[in-house]
């Protein structure tokens, strides 16, 4: 049964920035999906790491390649889409973005351009059955594919821009982050930006990324994943950090997906009360819901619960993520909107306003 806490955390509305597609498959498509293909001999100790489990970043990025050829067809793709799309939906997530890395298939004669526009399919499919929550999509570059393949990507991405009705709304750059070097992204991303798409990069994922941060953060991008060795404490620096703040760059944060692929210790040794404190835009994000075993709510409750936030912190923070989305305006108007309408419903009496403020939140720019 659902506990009191459970229940807040499930009807905050929520806002995902950065959810992988084919990392936040559940574990009832899985099932689906290896049904539909008994041969691979899959099972679903390989597509998910469980409670309580950790696993390397090497190890991690293993899971995707099962993942994928589970997921290797056009019908595959509509499919997990949708799911997707409904569970968030489910867990109270209000607006997602969601992202992916187009791929082609000689054996199933998937191309890029197929893979996107099923993307795209599914996205409008879920609008026209009235799934709750509005949906975009950034298009990624795996950094391991290299400075060619990024190119195309963009290419992709500026595309369907302008042939979506603008649900493609920006570019992602993931993967693992020990391959590859962020100079060689550069010009796509550029490209990326020059024609009006939105950059969400991955950055210092790892130690080893400060350089490679110091060179992105000149385009600069819009939003930030992880940034988990960006600050002086970890081994990063207060240039990276200043100038992180004078662009007011959003952090986009995933608890349980840094402690399980164990590049962060701890959930109380996480990034998030650094920024925080700070009083700097930090979003509360999944990463790979299916791949972590986590949701949205639970990161939000999880994040309450170490660092000792408020409901009416909590409540700030899910808002803040709004202006952090890459919608435009009038969606951005309309989601502050529907924030207002259910603030009654998610605080039914005022007795559940924690009002006493926390450590974190005194130190906070008022959140
Ligand atoms: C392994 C680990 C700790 C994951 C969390 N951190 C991540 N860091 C960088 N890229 C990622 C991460 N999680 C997912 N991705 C990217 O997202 C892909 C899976 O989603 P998709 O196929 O693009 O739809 C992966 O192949 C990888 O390129
Ligand atoms: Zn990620």
């Amino acid at each position: 049964m659902e506990d009191d806490a459970e229940l807040f955390y499930r009807q905050l509305p929520k806002v995902e920035l950065h959810a992988h597609l084919n990392g936040s498959v559940s574990v009832a498509t899985m099932e689906r999906l290896i049904a539909r293909k008994p041969h691979l001999n899959i099972d679903h100790s390989m597509t998910a790491i469980l409670k309580g489990q950790r696993r390397t970043l090497d190890e991690c990025f293993q899971v995707f390649k099962v993942i994928h050829q589970l997921i290797d067809t056009e019908e595959d793709l509509l499919m997990v889409t949708k799911s997707v799309i409904r569970e968030f939906a489910e867990d109270g997530v209000r607006y997602l973005e969601l992202r992916s890395t187009p791929r082609a298939d000689s054996k199933t004669g998937l191309t890029k351009r197929r893979y996107v526009e099923s993307i795209i399919e599914a996205i409008r499919q879920c609008k026209e059955e009235n799934v709750d929550t509005e949906v975009r999509f950034l298009v990624a570059v795996d950094r391991r594919n290299g400075a060619e393949v990024a190119m195309e990507t963009v290419k992709l991405a500026e595309d369907y821009m302008l042939a979506s009705d603008g649900l493609v709304v920006g570019v992602d750059l993931s993967g693992d982050p020990n391959v590859g070097h962020g100079k060689d992204f550069l010009p796509a991303l550029q490209k990326a930006r020059n024609c009006g798409l939105k950059l969400a990069l991955h950055m210092s994922e790892v130690p080893s990324q400060k350089e490679e941060s110091e060179l992105l953060l000149t385009l600069p991008p819009d939003r930030i994943g992880h940034g988990t060795f960006l600050h002086p404490e970890v081994g990063g620096s207060q240039s990276l950090v200043d100038r992180v703040r004078e662009k007011n760059i959003p952090l986009e944060l995933c608890l349980t997906s840094n402690v399980k692929g164990q590049t962060v210790g701890s959930y109380q040794k996480h990034h998030f009360p650094y920024w925080y404190q700070l009083g700097h835009p930090c979003v509360l994000c999944t990463d790979d819901k299916g791949v972590f075993s986590t949701s949205l709510s639970m990161e939000y409750q999880l994040a309450a619960a170490t660092f000792g936030l408020s409901r009416e912190a909590v409540w700030t923070l899910s808002q803040q993520a709004i202006g952090c989305s890459f919608a435009t305006d009038a969606v951005r108007q309309q989601l502050q909107q529907r924030w207002a309408l259910l603030l009654p419903e998610v605080f039914p009496t005022s007795s559940c306003l924690h009002r006493e403020p926390t450590a974190l939140q005194t130190c906070g720019q008022g959140l």
